[in-house]
């Protein structure tokens, strides 16, 4: 008998394609819990990637939640328990001195274009998991994969393992990282100058995407290597990108509500890490778009922090905070969330804190007394560190917050009528920005690509997105809104001069527009599976 003859006798006669696709998705359902989803869909990823994509490409808002927040987060916190089989390069300290060399193990080798590296110091809101973190970097890959068309085989998911200085992993028998607590500033910042001049020599056309650093070193990082890498943060760039992209809907909202000028808006920034800084800054082009000098513009923000009010006058203050430190507040510290919102009357509030449910009944209420649609953005994940569930803040709201969480939440009825969500993740726009960079080969990611990408999924929504009165467009077009925010970034490379690929500067917007979309790749459908 014929080798082929053997193979094909192993798949059963009456297996067909479509059916196979059915059994998957029955299998996934069968499952009640989400980390045994995560580890079915892994297992599917290894067996047969294109179906892994077809599936995750056909059933998005079913499937992205598992991938991505929420699930990855519980992933990450049990990926020691759950490991099965190696999915991504740990360059670990140990290999400072030789870091090149361990790149180059890479089985893909030059071919990728996208890396997205996290040390494991915060993931979502959940800590220092050391080389647990590894599954953020490949949820936010397969992101790339879905919501832009990026070629799998280009995408390299990286956790940094430098130690941890979480105690109970360090005691855990099954603890898959090195066992030592983190270096100090000097040491990691040599092992971060090795690394991405290795990743630079080894892979020259890879985009770097910083994911989940604690916050000083995300700052300290994208600072040391923006202007000479391709890299982006991912937390601090393209939160704020997606942020400001929800916050230009939302405020058309509530201004057409109130009858109040746009530039009215007072935002509230409850948390002030990387992220909430990172938007706090980005959103400083909501007003300035409008006209306003920067200056100005920093007077409509304000910013909470676990201390409460950031003031000026506040003692030993972080670098990042002070530049939103507010030097108009004589009075005693405010530390209660009521108490700040009395006192700036915000139209918005946004929460980057970790704090599970710190957004109450009182303040929601307070929020909706003070305005007649108040903006309401707990954006914090995983769901389980969400400042507020949308149920509570619809009832709490009769209805009239615009709301948009970091995680997914369903739609919610009330008093008869449907409401829905908008899930405000960088999700939205980091595929974009990635795919627009990789293409135009933007030798730096500027401001303005990521101020430009913003703007783009801001005006992505379609008629019965905004009939819908909705802030963000629906996931479901993911692949078309990723190539329009892609389009928009390859032409902020142009105007800023870091596109080495000029090729498209002659192209028309539609043609650009059509090349870009036959350039996101899709896996191959009606498939049996691989022998
Ligand atoms: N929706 C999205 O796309 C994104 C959401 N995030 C989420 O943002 C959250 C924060 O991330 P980072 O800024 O990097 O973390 P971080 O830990 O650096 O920042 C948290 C901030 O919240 C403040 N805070 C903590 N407890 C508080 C309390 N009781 N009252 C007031 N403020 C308090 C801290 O002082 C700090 O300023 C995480 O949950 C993360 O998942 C981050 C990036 C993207
Ligand atoms: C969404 C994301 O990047 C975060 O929560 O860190
Ligand atoms: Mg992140």
């Amino acid at each position: 008998m014929s080798l082929s003859i053997q193979n094909a006798a192993r798949i059963p006669p009456n297996l067909f394609a479509t059916d196979h696709r059915q059994r998957v998705l029955t299998q996934l359902r069968s499952k009640h819990i989400g980390l045994e989803k995560y580890i079915y869909l892994g297992g599917l990823k290894e067996r047969d990637p294109n179906l892994f994509y077809e599936i995750l490409l056909s059933n998005l808002l079913e499937v992205v939640p598992i991938l991505y927040t929420p699930t990855v987060g519980d992933a990450c916190s049990n990926y020691s328990h759950i490991w099965r089989r190696p999915e991504g390069l740990y360059v670990t300290i140990e290999n400072k001195g030789h870091i090149r060399e361990v790149l180059r193990s890479w089985p893909a080798g030059q071919a990728a274009r996208i890396a997205v590296v996290t040390d494991g110091s915060r993931i979502l809101g959940l800590g220092d998991l050391g080389a647990n973190g590894l599954p953020i970097s490949i949820g936010k890959l397969d992101l790339y994969v879905g919501g832009a068309g990026i070629k799998p085989s280009t995408t390299l998911p990286i956790c940094l393992d430098l130690g941890t200085n979480t105690q109970r992993f360090l005691e855990d028998p099954l603890y898959i990282g090195i066992r030592r607590k983190r270096p100090n500033t000097p040491e990691m910042d040599d092992f971060m100058k090795e690394f991405m001049e290795a990743m630079k020599e080894v892979f020259p056309q890879l985009l770097v995407q910083f994911e989940d650093f604690s916050t000083d070193n995300a700052f300290r990082y994208l600072d040391m290597f923006r202007h000479q890498k391709r890299v982006f943060n991912d937390d601090i760039q393209g939160t704020g990108s997606v942020v400001l992209s929800g916050f230009l809907n939302a405020a058309r909202l509530a201004s057409a509500a109130s009858g109040k000028p746009l530039s009215d808006q007072r935002i509230l920034f409850f948390g002030a890490g990387s992220a909430g800084i990172g938007v706090a800054k980005q959103l400083l082009s909501f007003f300035t778009l409008q006209g306003m000098a920067e200056e100005e513009a920093k007077k409509h923000i304000w910013t909470v922090d676990s201390k409460g009010l950031i003031t000026a006058d506040r003692k030993g203050l972080q670098d990042h905070k002070i530049f939103f430190a507010r030097t108009d507040y004589q009075g005693p510290p405010l530390t209660r969330l009521a108490d700040v919102i009395n006192y700036v009357k915000p139209t918005a509030l946004l929460g980057l804190s970790t704090v599970r449910n710190a957004f109450t009944e009182d303040v929601v209420r307070l929020m909706a007394s003070l305005n007649t649609r108040p903006i309401i953005f707990p954006l914090s994940n995983p769901v389980s560190l969400c400042e507020v569930d949308y149920a509570d803040a619809i009832n709490w709201t009769n209805g009239s917050v615009i709301f948009a969480s970091g995680s997914p939440y369903k739609s919610v009825e009330f008093q008869s009528q449907i409401y829905e969500p908008g899930q405000g993740n960088n999700m939205y726009v980091f595929p974009g920005i990635g795919l627009g960079s990789i293409l135009s080969k933007a030798r730096h990611v500027t401001d303005s690509m990521v101020e430009q990408a913003s703007i783009a999924l801001a005006t992505s929504l379609n008629a019965e997105e905004k009939a819908a009165g909705l802030v963000y467009p629906r996931l479901t077009r993911i692949r078309d809104i990723s190539a329009h925010v892609a389009l928009a970034v390859v032409r902020a490379a142009q105007k800023d001069n870091v596109d080495e690929n000029t090729l498209f500067r002659n192209l028309s917007d539609d043609a650009l527009l059509d090349y870009i979309k036959a350039k996101q790749w899709r896996p191959t459908t009606a498939h049996l599976p691989r022998l």
